[in-house]
């Protein structure tokens, strides 16, 4: 292999070759493993042949992506590496914080459209340009980023919306068979080789979540349908129906078991690309239903008896061809598929009709052979080739979003590779051209665009040489005089079109509606598009979209033509690379600035880092801007925005330092960075520190942000903790007043109510005593009139007061003791004048029991009760109170309390 290497001649002199192999040498003795170096860029010196002998190392110890600057190459492993596309993986790199730090992969590439769509940054929508040559992997890519997105841009919220999401996503990926079926074919190149070019428009909205998807192809390679090269085969959807087809279908689509058809080369082979059931599985999820199917599979089965009709030579000028062997057969079983009158049919492809003179005079003339041929020919792809259009119509109004739901898109563009065999149609002219014209896109993006803003900018930079494909696609596609000016003629013939719109057919009715711009001459007042000016005009649209998007590169390479795992063959790898302009990539790659950013987008998003360098700067303090801008001095803008530029450039240093610190040590020297007259120029790395940067700022002020809210929260929460204790207790100091104020009414109304009994009682009481008295004892008779003196009514209360207890228990002691002298000791003990005792009188009841209490009347007699005193309120009077004596119920004593007197 390193001989193939170095003797391999890219055109280069002698001279040339031993500086290369001196190159190469050098290159060879570097340290760092080759299949170690995720980065062609890092290659050195960057040359053909040190690119080729890397990927080949790689692909050798099976890594087969690659980053060359601003593009990843994909090397095709054509093996199965279920690992390498696992969702597990995929998770891991949209979950990576740095995914670029990860292998390159196509995931990468995927990740970062995503991101860059979330940034918001403009352009905002992204676009990822698949290229590369026939088998180099190009559909597998795009279907493994379709897979990726579906997974990433899929994390909604809701059950239900995540459900919504589900379902496109499952659309999306069913659109791939259906249009696999119809657009792909078997080529010696492919297997499964697409046969039509696509841009895939991935709709996210604000959330990032894909809510839709819409399909533009571009130039189906229609011929395929008529005509295949040797071992070649037809489009798979032919194939598929006649092996799949059930035996009621075979009836009814006059597809006979083992039946030959000169449009379906090579049926003896089989593929697992002829899977029918996925095919019809697909649909059916598209909302394509089974009669609808039907319909197309008859057309398709109309379409191959077509194909069998086979037309003689005529001898005669004058008259038509006719019809060879069984071919009468097929046109028939072809017009009824079709739902085609069977002898317009024939006609249509046998006779010319020409229209001529001012009149339009119509001239028929019969048709050669070849003609005749050629006009099946034509039925055939006009057919096929509106059937293709159709069914992506419908393909798109299954996945695409209301215009309202999506804001943003990520388009994946997946473009036939250059195609070069010995007998070119015009689709390879086609192939080409587009090729050309996207390659124009990248070398106007990327390599002419950078170096020539480098000089506008004022950049020290040296140019690089790189091949500029202009001349080409003038020639293809430049005025007066070009390719396409030349070729663009042979528009489908007009009769062609006016026989199917006889047709009955629900589907072909649909295809092929009648024009109602259509003159009576059978003449369209449209003008004529040829499939040269269709082609270019679609081209354009695409170029033009591809302009407003951030484009990212994926070159699939292809190791063999054979499509065989393990076989690096360098030759067909370096015609690949060259054709790509992959070397100048990455010298320009290596050497240049891919990021560039405005100034005042740079200070706006960045100005934040001068925060850190605040806190490391330790020399003297230099004014910020603003502190300059307050001292009112006069700048312009441009001269505002340097300072603080300036001060941002200032701090990556100490970027690099704390990401050296962080254990990366690469980032220790600091990336480079220009400041041109209008922009910022940087690298990939240089990018990654600054927004890490602006990461670690963001979350220190979010810190900052939460410290400050917690402490104002925490403040709230204790000024309304105080507050609400003070409610309480006021509430509860009015709570108790008002209480201790009821129980004060209450007391009082009930003090009230006591006093009032013990009044009620007291005089029930006393005028129950009264009562006795009045019945037992007459009034006693007083010396002077019917009352006491007020002075002697005095001293006889107040000795009664102080010695009635004494008297009483005398009385009670002195049982034994009866009549006068009886009276005489209770005179002496209640101490009454005994002169006077003639004045008052003293009465015991002590008839049946102990005296029980006594009572010194006003009257001037003193009354005792006997225990069992019949009296209901005089015994159950209250007590006494000793400031409270009212009248001489307050001394009833009961006997027992007498005791303890
Ligand atoms: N990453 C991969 N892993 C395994 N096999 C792959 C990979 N990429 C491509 N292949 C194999 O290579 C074959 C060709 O790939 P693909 O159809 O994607 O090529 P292409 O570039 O789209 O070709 P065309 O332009 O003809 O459509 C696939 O059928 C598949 O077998």
């Amino acid at each position: 292999m390193l001989q193939q290497v170095n003797g391999h001649s890219s055109g280069s002199d002698a001279q040339g070759g031993g500086s290369l192999r001196k190159d190469l040498q050098k290159f060879l003795s570097g340290e760092a493993p080759l299949h170690q170096l995720d980065d062609l860029t890092k290659v050195n010196p960057v040359t053909l042949e040190t690119v080729l002998r890397c990927l080949q190392a790689r692909y050798a110890a099976d890594t087969f992506y690659t980053n060359a600057g601003c593009t990843l190459v994909a090397l095709n492993p054509f093996k199965p590496i279920p690992q390498l596309y696992s969702t597990a993986l995929m998770r891991e790199y949209h979950a990576a914080p740095q995914p670029q730090k990860l292998k390159p992969h196509i995931f990468t590439v995927g990740e970062q459209t995503y991101r860059n769509v979330k940034s918001l940054i403009e352009p905002v929508n992204q676009s990822i340009i698949v290229s590369g040559e026939s088998g180099a992997g190009k559909t597998w890519t795009s279907r493994c980023l379709m897979k990726f997105y579906a997974v990433v841009a899929a994390s909604p919220t809701s059950w239900e919306s995540h459900k919504i999401a589900e379902r496109i996503e499952q659309r999306i990926l069913n659109s791939n068979p259906v249009m696999e079926a119809f657009g792909n074919a078997c080529t010696l190149r492919n297997n499964n080789s697409s046969r039509f070019g696509k841009f895939i428009q991935l709709q996210l909205n604000r959330a990032q979540q894909m809510t839709g998807a819409a399909v533009q192809t571009y130039l189906l390679e229609k011929t395929r349908v008529a005509c295949q090269a040797s071992s070649e085969r037809n489009f798979h959807i032919f194939y598929q129906i006649c092996k799949g087809a059930s035996t009621d279908e075979r009836l009814q689509w006059h597809l006979p078991e083992g039946a030959a058809f000169s449009w379906l080369p090579n049926p003896e082979r089989t593929l697992e690309e002829d899977c029918f059931e996925v095919t019809r599985e697909a649909m059916l999820h598209l909302g394509i239903d089974n009669p609808t199917q039907n319909n197309i599979f008859q057309v398709l089965a109309g379409l191959l008896h077509l194909g069998n009709i086979r037309f003689a030579d005529s001898e005669d000028e004058a008259q038509p061809c006719q019809l060879m062997g069984d071919a009468k057969c097929s046109i028939r079983t072809s017009a009824s598929l079709l739902q085609l009158p069977e002898d317009p049919l024939l006609e249509t492809l046998q006779i010319r009709t020409i229209r001529a003179g001012r009149q339009q005079q119509v001239f028929r003339k019969p048709c050669s052979r070849a003609e005749c041929d050629t006009r099946r020919d034509c039925l055939a792809k006009l057919v096929y080739a509106r059937l293709f259009d159709w069914l992506v119509s419908v393909i798109n109004s299954s996945i695409c979003a209301d215009p309202d739901s999506w804001t943003t898109f990520i388009g994946l563009l997946d473009v036939y590779g250059f195609e070069s065999f010995p007998n070119n149609s015009l689709e390879q002219l086609c192939i080409n051209y587009a090729n050309e014209k996207l390659q124009q896109h990248f070398v106007a993006h990327y390599l002419k665009a950078q170096q020539e803003e480098y000089t506008v900018e004022g950049l020290e930079w040296s140019f690089v040489n790189y091949q500029d494909n202009q001349t080409c696609l003038d020639l293809i596609e430049g005025s007066p005089i070009s390719i396409c000016s030349l070729i663009n003629e042979d528009p489908v013939p007009p009769e062609l079109n006016r026989l199917l719109q006889q047709s009955w057919d629900p589907l072909l009715k649909v295809l092929f509606p009648t024009d109602p711009e259509e003159q009576p001459s059978g003449q369209s007042r449209a003008p004529v598009l040829t499939v040269v000016s269709k082609f270019k005009a679609s081209l354009e649209q695409l170029l033009q979209v591809l302009h407003s998007t951030t484009p990212h590169y994926i070159r699939c390479i292809k190791p063999n033509s054979q499509g065989q795992a393990h076989i690096f063959l360098q030759e067909q790898v370096l015609s690949q690379l060259e054709a790509c302009g992959l070397v100048e990539t990455i010298h320009i790659s290596a050497a240049g600035f891919p990021i560039r950013i405005s100034h005042q987008n740079f200070v706006e998003r960045y100005e934040l880092l001068r925060r850190l360098r605040a806190r490391t700067s330790s020399g003297p303090h230099s004014p910020s801007p603003d502190e300059r801008h307050s001292e009112g001095s006069p700048c312009t803008e441009a001269a505002t925005l340097q300072p603080l530029l300036q001060d941002i450039l200032h701090t990556l240093p100490a970027l690099s330092q704390a990401a050296a610190t962080l254990g990366d040590p690469a980032e220790a020297t600091p990336a480079p960075v220009c400041c041109g007259r209008t922009k910022v120029f940087m690298t990939d790395s240089m990018l990654e520190l600054l927004e890490h940067g602006r990461a670690q700022v963001l979350e220190q002020c979010a810190r900052c942000i939460q410290r400050g809210w917690r402490q104002h929260w925490h403040r709230k929460q204790e000024r309304q903790r105080q507050a609400a204790v003070l409610i309480q207790a006021a509430i509860r100091s009015w709570l108790t007043r008002k209480h201790v104020q009821r129980l004060h009414t209450a007391a009082t109304v009930i003090k009230r109510a006591w006093k009032r009994w013990r009044i009620g009682m007291a005089f029930l009481a006393s005028k129950e005593l009264d009562g006795v008295e009045e019945k037992h004892v007459s009034p006693v008779p007083l010396s002077t009139g019917s009352c006491l003196l007020p002075q002697t009514q005095s001293s006889l209360l107040a000795a009664i007061i102080r010695l009635w207890p004494l008297g009483l228990v005398l009385a009670n002691a002195s049982v034994g003791v009866q009549g006068f002298r009886r009276k005489l000791v209770v005179w002496a003990c209640l101490q009454l004048p005994t002169g006077s005792h003639s004045s008052y009188k003293v009465q015991t009841a002590q008839e049946q029991a102990g005296i029980t209490s006594i009572r010194a009347l006003p009257q001037g007699s003193v009354k005792f009760h006997c225990r069992k005193s019949p009296l209901p309120y005089a015994d159950i009077c209250p007590e006494p109170s000793p400031y409270s004596v009212t009248g001489f119920n307050q001394i009833l004593l009961e006997r027992h309390s007498l005791g303890h007197v």
